[in-house]
This record gives structure tokens, C-alpha cells and sequence, in this order.
């Protein structure tokens, strides 16, 4: 018997990668909550025509876990349910960031990289003449912060605007303790190689390029697109979610492993978790089960509470990994074009020393009838500084409206909200992350426990990272 920890979107993905490696073999997923999806949470008001997501909204295309989580899709039959957003929509063009008193497009196209556009100060190439010219650092370092490299390499200027937002709108955490390695692995293992990112990117690109002319790719155009992964390509798509949320995708997927026999059972939190010399005895609701395989894709801090007393040393590296609090304010008003500014929304870098990480425009992004619906993330790594260990819905609506205002001249009430105060919803990859997932990985091999892990504690904080992450692993066990 095999089980599996966790109904969320990378425990159910779990689940149909082992189904498909073994299709005979009997697995139940148990979940703690009443529903599944984890995070992933849509709370649909289709008969006005919209939809708040509490968490995710849009999964990004591109990229090797992208594919995989598209050929998902298209394996659950939903590929007619996508929603995409090309390139060239506004949606997808205007990102913006809240500086130095008001709303600032981003650049997002090469012309922009040679313009000043505030709240930089100079053009953004001089940031890779600064990259040219700063040299090799002067020890060879094995991790560092993102802020820390990217001060470094391309001044502190994007530092602080640049990547410290960018880095609040995908782990709402702090750029002066996130490992490098989370966003710019690859730039930082240039630098450590070739002395410069610059030189780096130039010299590969050189060797690459010989490379490529012995290569034949094929060009799909929309027509003749054959995977969804294709279809995304050739439309040039820069996100996508799913018609009626994101929550359709664990939904399908749910619906899916029970129609091929798989149970899942929610509302059910095991009680003991007993490591045997070869397999492990999961106790649920008084009775005991043996297990030859477990996979756990619950929150490394909580799975550190089950594995405490047979191996603290796990339970430490595991409980090492922190987490932050973030607070996600939907907000609808029955009024369409309430924005003076097309978007995908705003991010507020931490130096502006403001209690909101940044407002997502839903309504730009998908079609919400005659509404305008927004969203507000507040919190992060700094929720207790904004707002101490236990805020009020109301003080958090409060601050979420003022800045709404202040930012968006927004001036009315919304005529429907929602405040989801998501507690210790994303990990953080502090420096040292990944040698600490190693050492974790590391410690299950020698002491050969029959544990398998996914989710976003260890393999990326992105769906597309953490479907990948239950694949992978899953794809790695001895059946
Ligand atoms: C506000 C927010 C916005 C986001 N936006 C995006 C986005 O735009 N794009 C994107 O790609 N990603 C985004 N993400 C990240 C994405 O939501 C996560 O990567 C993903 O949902 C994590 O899935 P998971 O299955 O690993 O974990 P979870 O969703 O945490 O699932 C774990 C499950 O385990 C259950 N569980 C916990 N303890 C136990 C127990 N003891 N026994 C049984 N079950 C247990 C939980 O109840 C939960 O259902 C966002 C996340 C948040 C919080
Ligand atoms: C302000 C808080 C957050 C916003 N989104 C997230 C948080 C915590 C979560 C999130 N957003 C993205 C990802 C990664 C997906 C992946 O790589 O697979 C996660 C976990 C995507 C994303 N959203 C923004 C950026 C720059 C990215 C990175 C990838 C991409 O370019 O698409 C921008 C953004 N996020 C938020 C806002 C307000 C915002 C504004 C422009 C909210």
C-alpha cells in the first residue's frame, strides 16, 4: 500500500504521476482540510461573472516545467478550458512598480533598456557595463543573497527596484535573504565561471551559436500546432489560467485519480507517523496502516512535527525552511475600466517602506464581464512588522482600501470583498536552501526511510515548479 500526504496541487499531481508508473499499484492521498487544491483556491461567482482567487492565478508557459504542467492539462482533457494571454497584451506588457510616489511602467521591450525611465536614474544597459566592468568577485562563493549579488553585478539601483519586487511578486520575501540560486542560478554559476554575467551570456552565446546552425528546429505555426505546449509557443502566450480559476486544474485532477480507482480522503489528519526497518506504519483516525511507500507533499514544517521524535536531526533540517504569512485581499466593483492604467498590476519595492507588496489587475488580465476586480498582497516577509501576530480582518481591509485609493484613485467602496489571511503560505529560499534540501534528501537515502518529498518546501515555489517536483520524485521510486 502507498500513500500519499497532502490534496494539494502537487500531492494530486503525485498521485497521477504514480498512477501512470504503475497503474495497479492501490494508493489514498489524505488530506487534512475539507477540500483540495491546497493554496490553489477559486472562489467563483460566475452568475456575476467573476471569479477571486485566494492564491495562484496564472501559471506561466515557458520553460521545461511549464511543458510538463501544459502536457498535464492536456492529459486531463482540459486544454479547451486554458485562457492564455499573448505577449503583446496589455496584460502581459505593463508591469509596473509603485516608486518614489507614483505608478512606473516597466520596460518591456529593448528600446525601453536604452531609455531613462523612472524610478531608475540611468539607462538599464549601464547596469551590464557595470556587470562588464566590475570584474570576478574576490572569493568563490557557493551562495549569496539576490540582493547581494545583484548590487554587486548591476548596482544597487536594480537591486533595490528591480529584483526586490520582483521578488516580492513571486515569494513575497525579502531579496537580502534569498539564495541566488532561486531566480539566478544560471547568472550567478556565469559569474563564478567566466568572471562577469555579461561575458558570460556573450561567450556562450558564441558557442552556442555554432551549435545551432547544425541544428534543424522545427517552426509550428498556429495552425499546425500539435501539443498544447506547441499551441502556447507558436500563440506566443505569456500566461494563462483556467476558465473558471485555477481551482478547475485540482478539481480535474481529483476527479481524474477517483475515476481510476485512487482514493482520497479529506478531513482526515494522521496522528503518528512510525518509521520501520522497511516500511512505515501511518496512523489515521485510531487505526494503523502499513505502508511500503509514502510520499509527502505537505509543508516541510509540518512534516518536521511527525518525524521529530524518531529523527530530530530531519526534523531540524526540515523545520529549518521558513515560511511567511501573506495576506490576499479580493476586491470587485461592479463598474468595468475603474483603472486609468491596462495591466497586469503593481508591485511595491520594500525600500518605499509600505505596508502592501503589490495589487494584481484581474480584470485586465481576464475577461470579468462589466466588473473591475482587483487584488491586494500585503505581508510577506515583513507581516508582523506591518501588522503584528494577529490583525483583524478589518484593520487589513482597512489598509488594503487606502492604498487602493492612494495608489489607484480608487475612491468608492468595492461592492463585494474577500480577505484570505493565508498563513505561512510560501516558502522562502534563504541562503543555503538548496545544500539544505540536499542535506534532507541526503539524510532519507542513508537512513533508507521510504519517504518520497514534493512541494513547494524544496524543488520551486511556481505550480509549474512543484507538479514538476512531484513528477520527478515520483518518476525516481523504486515500486
Ligand atoms: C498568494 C499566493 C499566490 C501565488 N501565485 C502564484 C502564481 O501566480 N503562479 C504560480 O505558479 N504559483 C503561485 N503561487 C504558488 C502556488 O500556489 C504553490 O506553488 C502551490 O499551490 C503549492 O502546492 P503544494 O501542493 O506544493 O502545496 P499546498 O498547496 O500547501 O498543499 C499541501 C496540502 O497538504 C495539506 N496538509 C497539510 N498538512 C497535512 C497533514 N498533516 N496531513 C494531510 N494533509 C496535510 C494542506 O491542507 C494542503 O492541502 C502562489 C502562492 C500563494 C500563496
Ligand atoms: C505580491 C505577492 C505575490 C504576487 N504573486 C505571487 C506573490 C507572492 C506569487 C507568484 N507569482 C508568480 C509566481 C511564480 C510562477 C512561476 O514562476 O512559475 C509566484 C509563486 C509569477 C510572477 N508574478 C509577477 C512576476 C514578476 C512573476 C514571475 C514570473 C513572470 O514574469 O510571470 C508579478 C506580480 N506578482 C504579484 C503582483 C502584484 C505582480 C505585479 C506585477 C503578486
Amino acid at each position: 500500500m502507498t500513500a500519499i500526504l497532502g490534496a494539494g496541487i502537487s500531492g494530486l499531481a503525485a498521485g497521477h504521476y504514480l498512477f501512470r508508473k504503475t497503474p495497479t499499484l492501490p494508493f489514498t492521498i489524505y488530506e487534512a482540510t475539507d477540500r483540495i487544491g491546497g493554496w490553489i483556491r477559486s472562489d467563483r461567482f460566475l452568475d456575476n461573472g467573476f471569479v477571486f482567487e485566494a492564491g495562484p492565478r496564472t501559471i506561466r508557459p515557458k520553460g521545461p516545467a511549464a511543458n510538463n504542467t501544459l502536457q498535464l492539462i492536456e492529459e486531463l482533457g482540459l486544454a479547451d478550458e486554458v485562457y492564455s494571454i499573448s505577449s503583446n497584451h496589455t496584460a502581459a506588457r505593463n508591469r509596473m512598480i509603485y516608486a518614489k510616489g507614483k505608478l512606473n511602467l516597466l520596460p518591456n521591450s529593448l528600446s525601453g533598456l536604452l531609455k531613462t525611465v523612472p524610478p531608475f536614474t540611468k539607462p538599464l544597459y549601464f547596469a551590464a557595463f557595470r556587470d562588464l566592468l566590475a570584474g570576478r568577485s574576490k572569493t568563490v562563493l557557493n551562495d549569496e543573497s539576490m540582493y547581494s549579488f545583484v548590487e554587486r553585478r548591476f548596482g544597487k539601483e536594480i537591486a533595490d527596484y528591480a529584483v526586490s519586487s520582483m521578488l516580492c511578486g513571486i515569494c513575497a520575501g525579502n531579496a537580502k535573504e534569498i539564495s541566488v540560486k532561486f531566480l539566478m542560478k544560471d547568472l550567478f554559476e556565469r559569474e563564478q565561471r567566466h568572471g562577469g554575467v555579461i561575458l558570460g551570456l556573450l561567450k556562450e552565446s558564441l558557442q552556442n551559436r555554432n551549435k545551432k546552425k547544425t541544428e534543424n528546429p522545427t517552426k509550428h505555426s498556429a495552425a499546425e500546432a500539435r501539443s498544447l505546449a506547441d499551441r502556447a509557443k507558436a500563440e506566443n502566450w505569456s500566461i494563462y489560467s483556467i476558465r473558471g480559476g485555477l481551482q478547475t486544474l485540482p478539481e480535474t485532477l481529483a476527479n481524474d485519480l477517483r475515476a481510476k480507482g485512487a482514493s482520497i480522503v479529506t478531513s482526515t489528519k494522521f496522528e503518528e507517523l512510525i518509521f520501520e526497518r522497511d516500511h512505515v506504519v501511518l496512523r489515521v483516525d485510531g487505526k494503523e496502516q502499513q505502508l511500503r511507500h509514502l510520499i509527502s507533499s505537505i509543508p516541510s514544517y509540518k512534516l518536521a512535527k511527525h518525524v521529530q521524535k524518531q529523527h530530530p536531526q530531519l526534523a531540524s533540517t526540515l523545520s529549518s525552511i521558513p515560511f511567511v504569512d501573506v495576506c490576499v485581499i479580493n476586491l470587485q466593483y461592479r463598474k468595468a475600466d475603474l483603472l486609468k492604467q491596462d495591466g497586469f498590476g503593481f508591485l511595491v519595492p520594500p525600500i518605499e517602506n509600505l505596508p502592501i507588496l503589490g495589487v494584481i489587475f484581474d480584470s485586465c488580465c481576464f475577461d470579468m464581464d462589466d466588473n473591475t476586480v482587483l487584488t491586494v498582497m500585503m505581508g510577506g516577509a515583513w507581516f508582523e512588522k506591518w501588522f503584528g501576530k494577529n490583525p483583524s480582518h478589518e484593520h487589513l481591509l482597512e489598509i488594503a482600501l487606502e492604498h487602493v485609493k492612494k495608489i489607484l484613485h480608487i475612491e468608492q467602496k468595492p461592492d463585494s470583498y474577500k480577505v484570505n489571511l493565508l498563513r505561512k503560505c510560501i516558502p522562502q529560499y534563504t541562503v543555503g536552501h538548496q545544500e539544505r534540501v540536499k542535506a534532507i534528501r541526503d539524510y532519507i537515502e542513508q537512513h533508507r526511510l521510504p519517504i518520497v518529498l514534493c512541494g513547494a518546501s524544496y524543488d520551486g515555489v511556481g505550480v509549474n515548479d512543484v507538479i514538476l517536483s512531484a513528477r520527478n520524485n515520483v518518476e525516481k521510486m523504486q515500486l
